[in-house]
């Protein structure tokens, strides 16, 4: 059965020219405004800007600098990969993202509006949705609870109607249930829906996660490592399934990934980090070429476990 064409309330890269991004932020920052924890203090009115963009990020755990004066900006409908050696700052920045972190230093602008800190409580409704470098399944529930767990925020039937089952959670809960099938066809997974997510192999749990985070029909997903620990087989096939879920639903991608083979073919445009700095910025042809980029690289191919290098 083929999926509906959701209204999934995104943007469509089409309808944002080339020249709008060149242009960027307006050089003067937003007004600042009493900053308060996961509010936003400002907003950038009247310019078509970025989906997502990051502007001067610096944080540190102690003396550790994780991440030093991170700038990147996401555009609409586009695959953006962020890679680096083991340490470089990949998580950081996504928990950043994610508002798991407050940086030190910098903000986050998430579709128009400036945060010091993003509000993880209302990233899903922010319309954003994550997956995690450790799989994060409830692993005795099955397939198709776990997709449709990914819609729990919107579900809003009170305590009582949900133990009872009835009103408005009945249907919100059918309503669940048929999403989740449509994104577990989507993803090949309908032969599993009802196994315990538990005992499935490991890249079919790490699928099942991208269908969690998809049901969610998320304007942006970042997806952290999603290939990690993987065959190289599983791996072509999840960003075959990355691209596919980006062209279905114009889905922004972030995607943090240590293995720089698999991102290649995958990405519109990869961001390098190296000991929290970004060294660079690029399509995947110039970054594969990038003097920088292969000395980080240096001494971690062995670490590559397609042993592609760059
Ligand atoms: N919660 C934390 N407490 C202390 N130091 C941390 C913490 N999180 C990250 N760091 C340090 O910050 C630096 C960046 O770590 P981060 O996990 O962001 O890198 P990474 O690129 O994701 O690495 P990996 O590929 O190994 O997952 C490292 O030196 C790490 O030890």
């Amino acid at each position: 059965m083929p999926l509906p064409s959701y209204t999934l309330g995104v943007m469509e890269a089409s309808a944002y020219a080339p020249e709008v991004f060149a242009r960027g932020l307006p050089s003067s920052p937003p007004e600042q405004q009493p900053e308060a924890n996961g509010e936003p203090i400002g907003s950038v009115a009247g310019v078509a800007s970025p989906l997502l963009s990051l502007q001067g990020i610096g944080l540190s755990f102690g003396g550790v600098v994780a991440l030093a004066d991170i700038d990147l900006s996401v555009r609409p409908g586009e695959i953006r990969t962020i890679i680096g050696p083991n340490g470089a700052g990949k998580s950081s920045l996504i928990n950043v993202i994610s508002g798991v972190y407050r940086p030190d230093r910098g903000h986050v602008q998430l579709d128009g509006v400036v945060y010091a800190q993003v509000p993880t409580q209302r990233l899903a409704q922010l319309g954003v949705a994550r997956t995690f470098q450790n799989l994060a399944l409830f692993k005795g529930l099955s397939v198709l609870d776990n997709v449709a767990s990914g819609l729990a925020y919107k579900v809003r039937s009170n305590f009582a109607g949900q133990v009872l089952g009835i009103g408005r959670s009945r249907g919100e809960q059918r309503d669940s249930l048929s999403r989740a099938e449509q994104i577990l066809e989507f993803l090949d997974l309908t032969a599993v829906r009802d196994r315990l997510a538990g005992t499935l192999p490991y890249g079919l749990q790490k699928r099942v996660e991208l269908a969690r985070a998809l049901v969610a029909e998320p304007r942006l997903l970042l997806l952290d490592e999603p290939m990690a620990g993987m065959t190289a087989g599983e791996k072509s096939e999840m960003a075959t399934f990355v691209r596919a879920a980006r062209d279905r639903f114009a889905t922004t991608v972030v995607l943090i990934e240590h293995d720089v083979g698999v991102v290649m073919g995958l990405s519109d445009r990869i961001a390098v980090l190296d000991y929290g700095r970004k060294i660079a910025d690029a399509t995947p042809d110039e970054v594969r070429n990038d003097q920088r980029v292969i000395d980080a690289y240096l001494g971690v191919a062995s670490d590559n476990e397609d042993g592609a290098g760059i």
